[in-house]
């Protein structure tokens, strides 16, 4: 009885109260999404979650669990979903944006539905960046972040549980339709090109540029706001009405 109440008590404490918007970046050890992450958070303002990072603060912290991650992560294995899925649900709770890149989550079925059971929220869409493994090899090993795992005996492990089990809901989200691949084999820049193309045409920000004078010119409405996509992507109507006005 004591058990179930405080089980009731822990969950309520982990709904999340507030309207977010979700990506998730997805890609192999050493593809890019820590690097391309923070890009992202500059120039679109959203909050990075590094789901390694925050499960390395936690061995840090000396936490009950720590141990355990600690040995989980040297291994390349994957820790117990609720415990990852918990760590996210925390920091999106003390933090003050409506917007989260979760970088290196899900890993595999059962953290995503841990995470839909709990928050009942469904990604934006999946930004994926795709690398060839001897790429991702090279880039780890010369990342010198002093990360114990970052050793070739355990990157290949990673792979393994990044093939087996991450892979698998790339192609998920590629069936329904809110897959966004990047070719992650290129220069930072040059995928950082691709990420942004992807990123500016889901976003609506305040910015006042050509298209913002000409829609405070014509039409009241769009006065504050710029739609930031191509002109391609944008209904009929709008974009007859876009072509009439020579934007
Ligand atoms: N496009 C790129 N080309 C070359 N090196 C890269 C590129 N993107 C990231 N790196 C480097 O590769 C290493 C791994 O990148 P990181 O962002 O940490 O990957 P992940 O978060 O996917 O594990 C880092 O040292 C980073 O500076
Ligand atoms: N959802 C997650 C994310 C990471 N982990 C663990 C297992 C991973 O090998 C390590 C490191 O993940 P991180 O995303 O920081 O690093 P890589 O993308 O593998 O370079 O963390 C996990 O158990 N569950």
């Amino acid at each position: 009885m004591m058990g179930s109440s405080n089980k009731e008590a822990v969950d309520a404490s982990l709904q999340i109260h507030k309207q977010i918007k979700v990506v998730f970046v997805m890609g192999g050890p050493g593809s890019g999404k820590g690097t391309q992450c923070s890009k992202i958070v500059q120039e679109f303002g959203y909050t990075h979650l590094s789901a390694g990072d925050l499960l390395r603060d936690e061995v840090k912290s000396g936490s009950e669990n720590g141990a355990m991650i600690h040995d989980l992560m040297n291994e390349g294995k994957l820790v117990a979903s609720d415990v990852i899925v918990r760590l996210i649900v925390k920091a999106i709770q003390e933090t003050d944006n409506d917007k989260f890149l979760l970088d290196g989550f899900p890993r595999n079925e059962d953290n995503l539905k841990a995470f839909e059971n709990l928050t009942k929220i469904e990604p934006d869409f999946v930004l994926y960046l795709d690398c060839p493994e001897e790429e991702m090899i090279k880039r780890v090993l010369s990342r010198n972040q002093g990360r114990e795992d970052d050793n070739i005996e355990t990157i290949r492990k990673r792979f393994r549980v990044f093939e087996e089990s991450t892979l698998p809901l790339v192609d998920y989200y590629a069936s329904k339709g809110k897959l966004r691949r990047v070719d992650a084999a290129r220069s930072v820049e040059e995928v950082f090109e691709s990420v942004r193309a992807i990123f500016s045409s889901t976003e609506v920000r305040p910015r006042p540029d050509r298209h913002c004078n000409c829609f405070c010119k014509y039409s009241s409405s769009f006065a504050h706001y710029e739609v930031s996509t191509s002109i391609d992507f944008l209904p009929f109507q709008l974009t007859s009405f876009l072509k009439r006005v020579h934007v």
